[in-house]
């Protein structure tokens, strides 16, 4: 018998049954007691094309139902020596974005005040603001690894701040992020001017376009982002539309000719090693996935976040 919380297994009660928490892991109120916990933010007030990322959490956790505890490719038994458990939702204002701020940061301030590192199940990707500045209050500046379609550093939306597409130009506005520790992975499509990605480089953002990734592994990018990153914290923010269409369609801003799911795992596998302080998986929009495909390469992506957290035991 463990110590440690266990996901509820496939041939205990059959996975279309059980409990609807994330890999039908025991929930709890708060993060006492836990190495990690598994939060949802169900909220889409700031997205700018498709709407539905709000039901978000609720499809990743019933699509989590697949997964099992023990990783084989990494030999990674997150369960073998973590605490982790699903401690629901933030109770967000369902009618009033920026009032989301404060609701998000006091949440995750709490969690932190437990050293439980946050993986979060979004909702869209402006609940990343709030989340980084509850991080870097208790980090200080922190390395990013942002994998996306979008750079997310818009100045503002119909002259709004708070907004999907702004939320790392806020932190970086705020002192959040330690640029030179930034990178962006999977960045493409159309835009306004160069600008939108060459702001990033102007305060020291690594830049790697999708076009930079295509046909080739992502080991040896992650190699030289872990040099990037040192020993500092590291955040890690994967918006699921940083993935192709074609393995990730239900999402609410589309762009051609994203990452594979296969260098979706690399990526994520590659911060192996690094002190990764909190993670998100953002803009699964459920109306949009009717397969649940997309909801469950969202799930795995946060499993494998999970595996690659400190102090996670391998089992041979
Ligand atoms: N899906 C996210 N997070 N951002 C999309 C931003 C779209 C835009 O800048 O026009
Ligand atoms: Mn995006
Ligand atoms: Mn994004």
């Amino acid at each position: 018998m463990s110590d440690f919380n266990q996901p509820l297994g496939g041939n205990e009660m059959p996975r279309f049954g059980g409990p609807a928490t994330m890999m039908r892991l025991p929930t709890q109120t708060s993060a006492e007691g836990l190495d990690a916990a598994f939060i949802g933010i169900p909220m889409d007030i700031g997205t700018s094309n498709r709407p539905g990322t709000r039901l978000g959490p609720r499809q990743i956790r019933d699509e989590s139902r697949m997964l099992r505890p023990y990783n084989m490719a990494t030999r990674a038994a997150p369960f073998d020596s973590l605490q982790v458990a699903d401690i629901g939702d933030v109770p967000i204002n369902t009618f009033n974005l920026p009032k989301n701020l404060d609701i998000i940061s006091r949440f995750y301030d709490d969690v932190l005040s437990h050293d439980c590192v946050p993986l979060t199940l979004g909702g869209d990707h402006t609940l990343t603001w709030p989340i980084l500045r509850a991080i870097a209050k208790k980090h200080g500046p922190v390395g990013l690894i942002h994998i996306d379609a979008h750079a997310d550093v818009n100045e503002h939306m119909f002259g709004e701040e708070v907004a999907h597409g702004c939320p790392f130009r806020r932190a970086q506005e705020e002192g959040l992020l330690d640029a030179n520790r930034v990178v962006q992975i999977g960045l493409r499509g159309t835009g306004y001017a160069a600008e939108d990605f060459d702001w990033c480089r102007q305060q020291g953002f690594r830049v790697v376009q999708a076009e930079q990734c295509w046909h080739k592994s992502l080991e040896p990018l992650m190699a030289e982002v872990r040099e990037q990153m040192g020993d500092g914290p590291v955040y890690i923010s994967f918006d699921i539309d940083g993935l192709d269409p074609s393995v990730a369609p239900g999402t609410g801003t589309v762009e051609m000719g994203g990452l594979t799911s296969a260098q979706g795992l690399e990526i994520v596998r590659g911060a192996q090693g690094l002190n990764i302080v909190g993670g998100d998986l953002v803009e699964v929009s459920p109306p949009y996935d009717p397969s649940g495909n997309t909801a469950l390469m969202g799930a795995t992506l946060l499993y494998e976040m999970l595996c690659v957290l400190p102090g996670v035991a391998r089992r041979d």
